[in-house]
């Protein structure tokens, strides 16, 4: 389960209560006492900041406790969560200060005119001349939060900002989040052509299915600099990644297994063609109207490209039907729809990747006792599986060797690459997917990018450790 941390402010009697019966009551409502500050110490009470660590679930719990305890006065709780959200998670920064007169001619006007014309003269110049060259946008419209769905695109931005921060910090990306208030398709390709020319590659996240595939596509084919829906080919990496190296611990060839993707929506879409590209011969896409059967027709052009791909199963029903027997399954659809009896149902030695965020599939405490391999989305359980392992390093690549474009080589090349990372003496069940502070994966992602760009010729620039 979830842990948060909160601090409590509060004053304790000195007549009525000791900090021992405090810190026992938190203990017993479910709550670690992690560190204590005092604020202020006078003679009949005392004012301290205590920070519990504390379950989601029995965060109330702790401070219905305090509150009922005799002689304290609770002051204040906070989240640290939230905490580190006041003012927001990012800022900007200019790269050299505006000393005097001199600077100010050169950085502005009229020193900055012949930057301008220069760059008029030949736009490649923007590279070198201006922030493009390191710059990527994070575009949302808020449809399709982590697992939170439709929350708008004001709710979306601490994701992108989050989002953006990942790219600074692993990969040394300049990221800028836009959240657009439209869900128009349209309107969404022609304002992020529009806004285009200062970035160098386009991030496309938390866009919902079947419009994000529109999207991505037209973005791709209109634009030229890299556009990278992240829910679709990051997720899909990163699981390639787990899934490669999972099939290594329960001894299984790829062409062997038998897999459940369940939400077939923009992750699910691009999880089954990386399972495709990778040699996967039994394949079952599940949506909420069940299992998408080969040689049916559907109105979503994804689901009918899949149904018209051989390795698909021609068989029909729900995920109730369709999970006997497979060795593996894929969520990235909702918290809460696969049930211990599924697993229970599944081949020797299940492999199972809940990757609904916040909270996934199947409760991994639930699972745990009847797989072989469970990874999830999330940072309190081993083997996360999360796109940050992949975009961050994917566009660093990308940027470098100024490639037009992510291709599937890149992808799969990249996949392989986060799955070297743990090596055959270090792999085990519990330690399938390196962890995201792994020092090796934005380098060995990056090195992986540039190469597969270079081999396909997508790349425009060979960086000088390539050369
Ligand atoms: N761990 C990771 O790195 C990532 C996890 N995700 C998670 O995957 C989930 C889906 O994300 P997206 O593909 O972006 O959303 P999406 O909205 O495009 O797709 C969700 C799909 O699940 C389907 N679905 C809903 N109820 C279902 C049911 N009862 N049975 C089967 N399918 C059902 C929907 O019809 C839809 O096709 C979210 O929870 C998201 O947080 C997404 C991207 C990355
Ligand atoms: C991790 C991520 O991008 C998502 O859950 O949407
Ligand atoms: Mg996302």
């Amino acid at each position: 389960m979830a842990n948060t941390s909160i601090i409590l402010r509060v004053e304790l009697a000195h007549d009525q209560v000791s900090f021992g019966d405090v810190a026992s009551v938190i203990s017993r409502a479910g709550g670690d006492v992690s560190s204590i500050d005092v604020i202020r110490v006078g003679k009949e009470s005392s004012v301290r900041d205590i920070t519990v660590d504390v379950q989601d679930s029995l965060e109330v719990e702790v401070v219905t406790a305090i509150k009922q305890l005799k002689g304290i006065t609770l002051i204040n709780v906070s989240d640290r969560t939230f905490l580190a959200h006041l003012g927001g998670k990012i800022s900007m920064q200019p790269n050299m200060p505006i000393k005097n007169r001199d600077d100010l001619s050169r950085v502005y006007t009229p020193g900055v005119a012949r930057v301008c014309t220069a760059i008029h003269e030949d736009p490649q110049k923007a590279y070198s001349l201006t922030i493009k060259r390191n710059t990527v946008a994070v575009i949302s419209d808020g449809t399709a939060v982590l697992g939170l769905g439709d929350i708008g695109p004001q709710a979306a931005a601490p994701v992108m900002e989050g989002k953006a921060m990942l790219f600074k910090q692993l990969a040394g990306v300049d990221a800028f989040p836009i959240c657009l208030d439209t869900k128009d398709t349209e309107e969404i390709i022609r304002t992020v052509k529009a806004i285009s020319p200062i970035f160098g590659g386009i991030n496309l996240e938390d866009i919902s299915s079947p419009r994000c595939f529109e999207i991505e596509s037209r973005l791709e084919a209109e634009l030229d600099i890299p556009v990278f829906h992240d829910d679709q080919h990051g997720t899909a990496v990163v699981m390639l990644a787990g899934i490669l190296n999972a099939l290594k611990v329960v001894g299984k060839p790829i062409d062997s297994i038998r897999v459940v993707v369940n939400g077939i929506g923009a992750a699910g879409v691009s999880v089954c063609k990386m399972l495709l590209a990778a040699g996967v011969k039994r394949l079952v896409p599940v949506d909420r109207d069940g299992a998408i059967v080969r040689g049916e027709t559907y109105s979503q052009p994804m689901w009918q490209w899949l149904a018209e791909q051989s390795q698909v199963e021609a068989t029909a029903g729900g995920l109730d039907q369709v999970i006997a027997g497979a060795d593996v399954f894929i969520g990235v659809s909702r918290a809460g729809l696969l049930k211990v009896e599924h697993v229970k149902a599944m081949a020797k030695d299940p492999i199972v990747f809940a990757l609904a965020n916040p909270q996934p599939e199947i409760d991994p405490d639930l699972a745990e006792p009847y797989v072989k391999v469970l990874a999830t989305g999330r940072s309190d359980y081993p083997n996360q599986i999360n796109n940050v392992l992949c975009f961050p390093g994917i566009f660093r690549g990308a940027l470098d060797c100024r490639a037009n474009r992510i291709n599937e080589e890149m992808k799969l090349a990249v996949a392989r690459a986060i799955a070297s990372v743990v090596s055959d003496d270090e792999l085990n069940e519990l330690y399938i997917i390196p962890s995201i502070f792994n020092e090796h994966v934005v380098d060995k992602v990056r090195h992986a990018v540039i190469e597969a760009a270079i081999r396909t010729g997508v790349a425009r620039r060979i960086p000088p450790d390539f050369r």
